[in-house]
């Protein structure tokens, strides 16, 4: 069982969403305003529909939080939706009169998307109405995971973690990607309307994503998530299911639309020969989080043997192109059982920034669980003294 468990609930049209974190220890700092920061910054990003007009999500909380501290119970978040006004009628958990009516409730989505959770869900839960499978396919059950894993990045600044992302290509155009990043990642990334550090690239970005809006298609690209602070030896090597490069992979795999994830050098480490990959190791004394040595090069991004060495942790998430297009695909109806153009609603031309975030909201909730896992404690203070302890040891090892 997880040490920092998680769940969500709500549709996107449904009047909110749900987060229950449960593990977390007591003591832990935690406003409403932690949250906020990081729901905003999920909203943002040029390409984005009208929904992210509409929303402004902010958190209420329901439990696990007193007087700006957490208590040790399960914490749990709610956000509401503002476009629920809107879908009262469509989305009312009760029966309506219209539901026996030929046509049903209204607006329903029969013309299924390519790409879309549409038609594989429709065939696996039975129903006729792809709106039954949208609306939880939907990336707006990210807000509650964010929402979550802000708590998550709360606990890992109290052990002196920082989670960034910023975005390194969209729609077939790369950025250049400085050797150094900013020690404020986030603060120079989210500065910029892509999350670019490249302002030059992001230029052609912008006009890429103009172009595909003009033409009714849509754009996918690539984040790079970098986690600094983080100490020797989080996951194991005892077990595949403890190992944390798996563990990673699963839960930034399981963000919609994203489809694949690199470690440090990635793919390319598989077309590299074995000087050209491995990081070579040498003393350095004065760094306790690394055992008193250092990587001379950080090709594994900051994972060896499914734990990670106390380097940065650097991953890479892929996300393909939106898969409602203006200009639709070819479908099938399935009410009909004719082809039909697939159904196009108001819909994001690329949402690669937000990405990025919910992408670092995935990773702060694996590197928190691990972290409770390797050092435990109910209150935050037994969590800094053990985790202290632990490097103190290592710091002994090579000084
Ligand atoms: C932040 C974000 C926003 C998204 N916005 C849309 C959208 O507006 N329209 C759409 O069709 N898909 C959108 N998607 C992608 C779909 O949710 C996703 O493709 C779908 O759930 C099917 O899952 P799969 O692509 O992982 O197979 C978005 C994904 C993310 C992460
Ligand atoms: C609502 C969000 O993203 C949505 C994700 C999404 C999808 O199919 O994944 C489809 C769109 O929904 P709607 O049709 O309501 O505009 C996006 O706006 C969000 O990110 O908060």
């Amino acid at each position: 069982m997880p040490h920092l468990r998680f769940s969500t609930a709500g549709e996107s049209h449904g009047p909110a969403l749900v987060a229950l974190v449960e593990g977390v220890p007591a003591g832990l700092p935690l406003l409403a305003a932690h949250i906020d920061q990081e729901l905003a910054r999920r909203q943002q990003g040029y390409g984005r529909g009208r929904r992210m007009v509409i929303e402004t999500d902010h958190v209420e909380f329901l439990a696990g939080v007193r007087a700006g501290e957490t208590l040790g119970s399960p914490i749990a978040l709610l956000v509401r939706n503002k476009d629920w006004a809107n879908w009262e009628a469509i989305m009312d958990p009760a029966p309506r009169p219209e539901d026996d009516t030929p046509e049903g409730r209204k607006r329903q989505v029969t013309r299924v998307r390519p790409g879309h959770a549409d038609l594989t869900g429709l065939l696996k839960f039975d129903r006729d109405d792809a709106r039954d499978i949208l609306e939880r396919a939907s990336a707006r059950e990210t807000t509650a995971r964010v929402a979550a894993g802000a708590v998550a990045r709360q606990l890992l600044a109290a052990l002196g973690v920082r989670i960034g992302s910023h975005l390194v290509h969209l729609g077939g155009v790369d950025a250049a990607v400085p050797a150094e990043l900013p020690v404020d990642l986030n603060a120079a990334a989210d500065a910029s309307p892509l999350r670019c550090l490249d302002t030059i690239a992001e230029q052609e970005m912008i006009a890429r994503i103009d172009a595909a809006k003009k033409d009714g298609n849509t754009l996918g690209g690539i984040c790079e998530v970098v986690v600094t602070g983080l100490p020797v030896g989080l996951g194991a090597h005892v077990s595949w299911d403890r190992k944390l490069d798996g563990r990673l992979a699963a839960a930034i795999c399981s963000i919609p639309a994203v489809k694949g994830v690199e470690m440090g050098m990635g793919f390319e480490a598989a077309r590299r020969t074995g000087a050209e990959v491995h990081d070579e190791i040498v003393p350095a004394p004065g760094n306790p989080r690394t055992g008193n040595v250092r990587r001379v090069t950080n090709r594994a991004g900051g994972l060896e043997g499914g734990m990670t060495t106390g380097e940065p942790l650097v991953l890479r998430v892929a996300m393909k192109p939106i898969s409602t297009l203006m200009r639709p695909l070819q479908t099938v109806d399935v009410k009909s059982g004719e082809t039909a153009a697939a159904a196009a609603e108001h819909s994001d031309v690329t949402a690669v920034p937000a990405m990025g975030v919910i992408a670092e909201a995935m990773a702060a909730l694996v590197l928190a669980d691990a972290v409770l896992e390797k050092f435990g404690g109910d209150s935050l203070g037994e969590l800094q003294r053990n985790h202290a302890s632990y490097l103190q040891r290592v710091a002994e090892r090579l000084g």
